[in-house]
């Protein structure tokens, strides 16, 4: 339970580190497999990652958490999404009687799946006028995110329900990594050409409006992200606490997390990036970070569904990790050395 801005900030600075005993050991395992060296690419990867985050050279992929946090946001009435606020409402309730995307997903994937609804009464303010959230709202926010996170979960998906997020993602993008408006802002759930001007338009505002806020990265998620990316914020810290590996669903979910990114380097080192959304400005900001989305869908829809169909491959790469034979196991010849 963090109590100020300066504990939160406390925390990031002192992050744990990964077992790298368990990820070499690992490793090892995977060169003994009955395979060419390096064969099953980017899923030896994945295995090798969450050995390190779970502490074990054989990691386990029994419980699955996906968490969705929804709010909304006062910015909508600047005419910024093509759909209502009130559609926000209408698809947590949707999403609680299983008829969502997300919801056929976590079948799918055998995920449990928690959604929050943040205030959706109450949403967080126009930050063309000021900060989106109070600094006791958005210590809240925090703090609903950080204890979502199961300790004993073994991967947790975050992801998100908001009309109007993608301005308020792109406020995070711009606080933080600066640019121009332009850089950041793409059509959500399809804007026309004249939303996406508005989107650039409330940008701007909001970044003269917030500047006193912009010198710290805790500062520009309060004074653009809402309720929902300050939750996703808090629930990628306490991932990192509990020792709990993460997937990042897109761009929106990825600015929420990307100020633990700008406050140490190695922030972000227990998050893989599920997919790349075709939000236009996602790969800009995954590309700041030095990662690789794993998938490329053209997904643009947000709830944590691309993190999701993500831990699909996540499994394959923890199937052939602990299933698979070694040479000397199966009876198979080992390279020959090359002369
Ligand atoms: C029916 C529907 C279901 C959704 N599920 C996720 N989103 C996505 O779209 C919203 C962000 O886009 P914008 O910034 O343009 O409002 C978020 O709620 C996001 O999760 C949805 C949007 C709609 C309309
Ligand atoms: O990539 C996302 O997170 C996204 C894109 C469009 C709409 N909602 C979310």
């Amino acid at each position: 339970m963090f109590d100020t801005l300066d504990a939160i900030a406390e925390t990031v600075r002192n992050i744990p580190d990964m077992d790298h005993d368990a990820a070499a050991k690992a490793a090892e395992r995977q060169a003994q497999l009955t395979k060419p060296a390096g064969s099953l690419g980017r899923l030896e990867d994945l295995a090798v990652w969450l050995a390190g985050w779970q502490g074990t050279p054989r990691p386990r992929l029994e419980r699955i958490v996906t968490l969705v946090f929804a709010g909304n946001h006062g910015v909508v009435s600047k005419g910024v999404s093509a759909f209502p606020s009130n559609v926000t409402s209408q698809m947590v309730a949707n999403f609680e009687h299983g008829g969502a995307a997300i919801n056929q997903l976590c079948r799918v994937a055998g995920s449990e799946l928690k959604v929050m609804a943040l205030n959706l009464d109450e949403p967080a303010s126009d930050f063309t006028q000021g900060p989106s959230l109070s600094e006791e709202a958005f210590l809240k926010a925090v703090n609903i995110g950080f204890e979502a996170v199961p300790a004993d979960a073994d991967l947790v998906c975050i992801g998100e329900m908001g009309i109007g997020n993608t301005t308020a993602a792109a406020g995070v993008a711009y606080g933080l990594f600066e640019g121009a408006a332009e850089d950041w802002a793409g059509r959500g759930t399809g804007v026309d050409d004249e939303g996406l001007r508005r989107k650039v338009q409330v940008l701007n505002a909001g970044y003269d409006t917030n500047s006193a806020l912009l010198h710290s990265s805790l500062g520009a998620l309060r004074a653009f992200g809402g309720r929902e990316l300050a939750a996703m914020f808090g629930a990628a810290l306490a991932c990192r606490v509990k020792g709990v590996a993460l997937l990042v669903d897109g761009y929106v979910a990825t600015a929420a997390v990307a100020p633990l990114f700008a406050m140490n380097g190695k922030g972000l080192d227990h998050a893989v990036f599920a997919h790349r959304s075709a939000e236009q400005a996602h790969q800009r900001l995954v590309a700041r970070f030095g990662q690789t989305p794993l998938l490329d869908l053209g997904m643009r829809l947000g709830e944590g569904s691309g993190a999701v169909v993500a831990t699909l491959l996540i499994k394959a790469a923890v199937e052939t990790h602990n299933g698979m034979a070694t040479f000397a196991e199966a009876g198979v010849s080992e390279r020959e050395s090359q002369s």
